[in-house]
């Protein structure tokens, strides 16, 4: 809703005490006597010097204070010279901000605010409120931090809202902890003296006031939040006034540029045109009152004016700066936020439950339909067996009936079997089992039963045939008895004669069935019993059927019936909110209207008591020209008569004024009880609506009531749903575990999988590369083995062969000695027959021969076995590179080498034997050769006596 600003005016008293003042005053208008004559200024209201404190805040500030607990923003700011009182106006007299007479606006608004939001929270359960204050000065175009000096403060427009980042925000829940705040704070603010003002204010504060506030009623949450500007311009007179100086006039024209912005910005706001700009953002006090001038808030601007002459150009300015004030139309709206939390808590609750009953109602549906399906297929089943069965039943009365007829009949009781046989091997191969069963104990029925009946015919023929053999027989016997009896009557005459009836009665009784017939009896009753549990079966199956069909349909009218009720709710709370709306809506309006109404009547009472004043002034005049009349009568005789007449036309005027007075009282009065019944109406129709209002709050708790069962419901659910959820989520998080794990598992299989792949595929490697290395070594062996065998073989051959050599040699030796001996004998012979020189030289060229020759065998040998030796030293040199191979080839398996190793061994133990059995031939071949040598020289020792 827009409005004006409203515009005060407040003129202080005299500061010289001069008698006339230029600017007079009445209620709503200052007129100023300028030298070109005079000029009226109207404000809202102007306050004169005798104003007080309190009538000041009532007019100005009371209801913006008000408004700013509801949620509208509000600014009050004075505006005036230096030394004007704005300060005075606004925080009041110094050291008297607790002075209950002479507080000022601020001390006064906080009071009154927090007396707002105590009385709120009192009269509702769930209001709570928080207020935060900052407070800043612009000095210089730069912005202070009152709170904390320290703060560097920059502002930032957020469009809706500026924001001052970097100032202190301080949270108070009472009137005395705020008055501390701005107490604090006023002590940091820039004072300086100026000419005019020894506690002149250099600056323009503001204290920032943010409320929020919450109110809880049913399930709505309104939040409102609004800012209540309260500020205390720097002075707006000219520098000249100030007789400033140095740092002073640079304050000066930074104020003044400051107030000169904000004047521009009125200037264009009070006279606005399309597209015309205005410029918040040239000065910081601007920028941040934005909202307060021609924005979202309602706002007061209080002109301070002196009385004096002296002041006069800078009185007229500041009234002609509130005349354009008064011009700005403001739209302040309230900033609410209606959450509905709790509704769209509900709303979830429902959509939740109707998730819910679908989600039921779906399983059951299913679970139904399936067991319908199961029980429709199974009475289908039934049904065709049962139907199947009645017709079978049927068919084989009929059959059983007329076979009877034909058997009784006709007596062809094979064609009768063979048809029913025929009949009932066609039904088995149709039916089911239970069916062909039936049909079998059917067949055994009727095949009894026609047993049964030929028994009974044979039975009926053989019983007539008795019967006449009994006839005949009593005939017979009758006769006989007679005969008897007239034979014994006449043999002797006093005999007892026996009764013939006893006889063939107690015959009579004594009849009883064959077995035969019994075994009959006995199997139609097991046939029918049997037919009867098939039946009892089928009715059995017959009532589950019905139970479960029962059972289906209470199920889906419950279902049906909750469904109805969770709609009924439904519909029943959104009507129930549309209606509270629209009553809240119809209240608000009333409520704004009867305001309206009030303050309308609250003007035409003041108009009213105007009017009375001026009847009451008219009357007194009245009086008084009357007494005056009768002075002057007295008085003047004659010109009273001239005068009268004069008189009687001003008294006439003055009744013609009278008169338009009365019936504008009458107006009045009739406004006034026009809006008087339009006011009772309205309360009767508030009435109502509280009424109506109450009933709906009713009817809303009665809901409420629902709804909290419902909830309680909900949450129970939810409860039972958070519980499977846990579960669902402690199973899940076990199967997402086992997951990973089975992940990690198959991650380390895999991995597995690969290495053992890997590993196969190396030890495939290693394996045919051991089995190359061990075929390689196996063939290396065998090679190996083959040439030590030949080698063995060779050394056998040649050591056989030495063997032999040696034993021939010695063989020849001996021979040899033999002859030797023979010859040195033979020689010793001729010796002795020839001379001893010619002997020993014999001897000597024998025994050089023999020496020569033995040597020359020797040295063959010796010949031999070096060769040997070279073999051997090759075959070893050949072995140990070959060892070598192996050795390289095996280095990793120490089994090898252990083998080669063995290989080695047995090679160095052959080598050894060779070694042995060389120096054994060494030996011998030595061992021959100092045999031989003694035998020469003893032979020599011997001979050299000779
Ligand atoms: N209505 C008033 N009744 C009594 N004294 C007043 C009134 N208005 C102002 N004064 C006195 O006049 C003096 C100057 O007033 P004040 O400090 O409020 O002026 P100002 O406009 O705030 O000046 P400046 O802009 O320099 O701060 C103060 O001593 C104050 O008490």
């Amino acid at each position: 809703m827009s409005q004006f600003i409203k515009t005060y005016g407040r003129i202080r008293p005299s500061a010289n005490g001069s008698g006339t003042s230029p600017l007079v005053s009445t209620d709503k208008a200052v007129n100023v006597d300028l030298d070109n004559g005079r000029k009226t200024y109207e404000l809202h209201r102007i306050f004169n010097s005798a104003a007080t404190q309190e009538d000041v805040f009532a007019c100005v500030s009371k209801k913006i204070v008000e408004d700013s607990a509801d949620g509208f923003n509000g600014t009050v700011f004075a505006y005036g010279q230096t030394g004007s009182g704005k300060t005075h106006t606004m925080l009041g007299p110094t050291n008297s901000w607790s002075d209950p007479e002479h507080k000022g606006l601020i001390p006064r608004s906080i009071e009154y605010l927090f007396e707002l939001l105590d009385a709120k929270t009192r009269e509702f359960q769930k209001f709570t409120f928080s207020v935060n204050v900052e407070f800043v000065e612009l000095y210089n175009e730069e912005i202070y931090d009152l709170l904390n000096l320290k703060n560097k403060v920059q502002l930032r427009d957020l469009g809706k809202e500026i924001q001052l980042d970097g100032a202190k925000s301080e949270t108070v829940d009472n009137s005395l902890d705020l008055m501390h705040v701005v107490q604090r704070g006023w002590v940091s603010r820039s004072t300086g003296s100026t000419a005019m003002n020894n506690e002149s204010s250099r600056s323009h504060a503001l204290l920032i006031i943010k409320i929020k506030t919450q109110e809880v009623t049913g399930g709505l949450v309104k939040e409102r939040s609004s800012t209540l500007n309260l500020v205390d311009l720097a002075g707006s007179e000219r520098q000249s006034h100030t007789k400033a100086t140095g740092d002073r006039l640079k304050e000066a024209t930074n104020i003044n540029s400051s107030l000169t912005v904000l004047g521009r910005c009125i200037r264009i706001l009070s006279k606005p045109t399309a597209g015309s700009y205005v410029p918040y953002r040239d000065s910081h006090l601007t920028h941040i009152l934005k909202n307060s001038l021609g924005g979202n808030s309602k706002t007061a601007v209080i002109v301070n004016m002196h009385p004096d002459r002296e002041f006069l150009a800078e009185s007229t300015s500041t009234l002609n700066f509130a005349q354009s004030c008064a011009l700005i139309k403001n739209a302040a709206t309230r900033n609410e936020v209606m959450t509905g939390d709790q509704e769209n808590s509900y709303k979830k609750a429902i959509q939740e439950l109707r998730q819910e009953v679908d989600e039921t109602r779906a399983k059951v549906r299913e679970e139904f339909g399936k067991r319908l399906d199961d029980s429709e297929e199974m009475q289908r089943r039934l049904t065709k067996e049962n139907e199947e069965l009645k017709a079978a039943k049927i068919d084989l009365q009929s059959q059983i009936d007329l076979a009877r007829v034909k058997y009784l009949f006709n007596g062809d009781a094979e064609q009768s079997l063979e048809e029913h046989k025929k009949l009932i091997s066609s039904l088995s191969d149709k039916s089911a089992s239970s069916l062909y069963t039936v049909c079998v104990l059917m067949h055994l029925r009727m095949f009894n039963i026609r047993t049964f009946f030929q028994l009974k015919l044979e039975k009926e023929a053989s019983e007539k045939r008795c019967h006449q053999l009994q006839q005949d027989l009593n005939e017979l016997r009758s006769k006989y008895e007679s005969n008897l009896s007239e034979t014994l009557r006449l043999q002797t005459p006093n005999g007892k004669v026996r009764q013939s009836s006893s006889r063939s009665e107690r015959r009579q009784t004594l009849y009883k069935p064959s077995p035969a017939t019994l075994a009959n009896y006995v199997e139609e009753s097991e046939v029918a019993e049997r037919l009867d549990e098939a039946n009892t079966m089928i009715c059995k199956l017959e009532s589950e059927k019905q139970t479960l069909q029962s059972k289906w349909e209470t199920a889906t009218e419950s279902f049906v019936e909750a469904e109805k009720q969770i709609k009924e709710l439904e519909s029943s709370k959104s009507v129930l909110i549309t209606e509270k709306e629209q009553l809240s809506k119809e209240f608000d309006a009333v409520r704004r209207e009867n305001e309206e109404n009030v303050e309308k009547i609250s003007k035409n009472r003041k108009d009213l008591d105007g009017l009375l004043l001026k009847i009451a002034e008219y009357a007194k005049e009245i009086e008084n020209r009357k007494q005056e009349k009768l002075t002057i009568e007295e008085k003047h005789g004659k010109e009273m008569d001239e005068e009268k007449s004069a008189l009687q036309k001003e008294l006439a005027n003055k009744a013609q004024l009278l008169a338009d007075a009365k019936n504008d009282i009458k107006e009045c009065s009739k406004t006034s009880s026009e809006l008087h019944s339009k006011i009772v109406e309205k309360s009767e129709m508030i009435s109502t609506l509280k009424k109506k209002v109450e009933e709906n709050d009713a009817e809303l708790k009665i809901k409420a009531d629902l709804i909290v069962s419902l909830e309680q419901d909900i949450a129970k659910k939810a409860e039972l749903i958070k519980q499977q959820a846990a579960k669902l989520d402690e199973n899940v998080t076990a199967l997402s575990e086992q997951n990973s794990l089975k992940r990690r598992i198959e991650e380390a299989i895999e991995i597995e999988e690969n290495w053992k792949k890997r590993y196969a595929a190396l030890e495939d490697k290693l394996q045919t590369e051991f089995n190359d290395h061990q075929r390689d070594i196996k063939n290396l062996k065998a090679k190996k083995d083959a040439e030590i065998k030949e080698y063995k073989e060779t050394l056998q051959l040649q050591s056989n062969m030495l063997k032999e050599q040696g034993t021939k040699a010695e063989k020849q030796l001996i021979q040899k000695r033999q002859e030797f001996d023979k010859k040195v004998e033979e020689m010793e012979q001729q010796f002795a027959q020839m001379s001893t020189a010619a002997l020993k030289k014999q001897e000597e060229k024998i025994r050089r021969d023999s020496m020569l020759q033995y040597e020359s065998t020797i040295q063959d040998k010796q010949d031999e076995i070096t060769e040997l030796k070279n073999l051997n030293e090759f075959y070893s040199k050949q072995h140990d590179e070959d060892s070598h191979a192996i050795a390289n080839m095996m280095n990793t398996r120490q089994g090898k080498l252990s083998y080669v190793e063995k290989i080695r061994l047995d090679k160095m133990e052959q080598e050894k034997t060779i070694i042995q059995q060389r120096a054994t031939i060494d030996r011998l071949s030595k061992g021959h050769r100092e045999a031989n040598r003694p035998v020469l020289r003893s032979r020599n020792q011997e001979a050299a006596p000779q």
